[in-house]
This record gives C-alpha cells, structure tokens and sequence, in this order.
C-alpha cells in the first residue's frame, strides 16, 4: 500500500502542567480517504490535531505527512501539507476583503500575479464563494464565514483537511451545503466532531478517542451501531437517529 497521507506513531504528550493528554495514539490515514475522529470532551482531539501542524511536539513517537516527520525545521512545509480549519472562522479571517484572506496562504509561499488569482478563484469556486471575492469577511454570514474559512486552506492546495466542529453553529441548509461541498472535494479529510449524524453522513470510517487512546477504528455505521462502545465513551446520538436508517448511504 502507498504511504500514508498521515502517518502517526506511538504519540503521546503531557502538557507543560504535567497532563499526560495522549498515550500512544497510532492513526493511518490514506489519500482521499474521510475520517472522523469522535471522542467526548476531554479526550484528547484538539491535542491529537495541534500535532499535525506542528503546533505541538511529539513529547513521544511521531507524526508524518506524506512521509515528511512533522518537526520545528520541516514547520513551513508541513502547514502547506495539512490544512487545519478552526472551528470558529474568526480565528482564520482577518483581512479587510475575502480576496486577501484566501491570497495570504499562497501569497506567503511565494505565488504572484495571475497565478495567485488563480489559486483564489479556484478555492473559492470550490466552496461556491466566488461572488463573495471582494466582500469584507466581517459582513458575511457565520456560515459563509465557514466556506472561506475553508477557502483559505484550500488554497494552498493541502494534503490533508483537518477540519474542527465544521458544522457546529450552521443551519440545517448550511450544513448540508457545506457537506455537498466536502463530500465534492478529492483532499484527504480529517474531521473532529460531536455532531454524529455529520460523521455517518460524510466519513466513512471513523476513529475514536477516548482519555488520549484509541478505542475503535472502524466503519462509521459500524462505530455509531456499537452501542456498548458508545455508552462506555460518552458518545449519544441526538434522540430519534437511528443509524441503522443509513445502512449502505453514510459516507457516500
Ligand atoms: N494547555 C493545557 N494544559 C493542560 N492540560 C490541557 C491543556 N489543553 C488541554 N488540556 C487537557 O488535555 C486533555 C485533552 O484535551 P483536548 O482539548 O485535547 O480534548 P478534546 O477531545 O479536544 O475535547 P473537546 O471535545 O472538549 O474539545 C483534557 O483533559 C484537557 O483538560
């Protein structure tokens, strides 16, 4: 089999508190493929993720991407290769028109002139934003706030979408919206959620962590139908879903 888009070995770290959040997490996650990673508060996602970037260093094991070892002196390269969006768009979009915000990534890796356009329109055009271009963010809706936040990663053409609660504070129409979107787009995904129904519906394999361990991998349908797993992980499915509804559908 090919290299693993995202190859993590035997990570664990303790905050500088001593916090011991993650014990040995091994995860493989193959090109093109969409992952969930489902755990409840506390177990250790957030951690898992500010280590694909390099936020936060292996205190042991390893993470690659694309077999480049996430390190200080690979950073740059490394935050091309994996896309993080946050849940909160804000925190991404701080540029006085939607153009900047998606230029800036590109911008920085040395893209100019019509091929910066370029590299815009088509991150904008892939979460249906282009006539959104010259707006200022601050006057967009949460939800487009969300698609250009999404945008701006895509621009630098990752290797991996990490994505953080993408469907938390959306309609129902911009939720959907927004899976049509990701269900369309041919990176590798990784997606950090609470919102179970998202999970079935997009990934179809999913990981679970729990107290900085993983506790299942497996099909999506096949981890949310596990109800001895679920209860012992704090994992609910919001009343009157049943999984079971979407055999042969989730994931597609
Ligand atoms: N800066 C920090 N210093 C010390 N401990 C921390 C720090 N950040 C997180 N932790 C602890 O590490 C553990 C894992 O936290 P983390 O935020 O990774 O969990 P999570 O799975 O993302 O949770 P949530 O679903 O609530 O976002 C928790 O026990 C948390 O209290």
């Amino acid at each position: 089999m090919s290299t693993p888009v995202l190859q993590v070995e035997g990570l664990a770290y303790a905050y500088p508190d001593g916090h011991q959040a993650l014990f040995g997490v091994d995860l493989h996650v193959h090109q093109g493929e969409r992952v969930a990673l489902l755990g409840p508060n506390g177990a250790g996602k957030t951690t898992l993720v500010l280590h694909l970037n390099g936020i936060l260093e292996a205190g042991a094991g390893s993470v690659s991407v694309s077999g480049l070892p996430v390190t200080k002196g690979n950073v740059r390269e490394i935050r091309r290769r994996v896309g993080v969006v946050f849940q909160d768009p804000d925190d991404q979009l701080f540029m006085p028109t939607v153009r900047d915000d998606v230029a800036f990534g590109p911008a920085n890796l040395g893209l100019r002139g019509a091929e910066l356009d370029t590299a815009v329109h088509a991150a904008l055009e892939q979460v249906g934003m282009v006539e959104f271009i010259d707006r200022p963010p601050h006057h967009l809706s949460f939800g487009q706030r969300r698609r250009v936040a999404v945008a701006t990663v895509l621009a630098m053409q990752p290797e991996i979408l990490v994505l953080d609660e993408p469907s938390s504070n959306l309609d129902p129409a911009s939720r959907r919206e927004l899976a049509d979107i990701l269900r369309g787009l041919e990176v590798t995904v990784l997606m950090v959620t609470h919102d179970l129904p998202y999970a079935l519906e997009l990934c179809p394999r999913s990981v679970v962590l729990s107290d900085g361990v993983i506790v299942a991998d497996g099909t999506t349908y096949d981890v949310l139908t596990d109800d001895t797993l679920m209860s012992a992980h704090r994992l609910e499915l919001p009343f009157g879903f049943d999984p079971r509804s979407m055999r042969g559908l989730a994931g597609r």
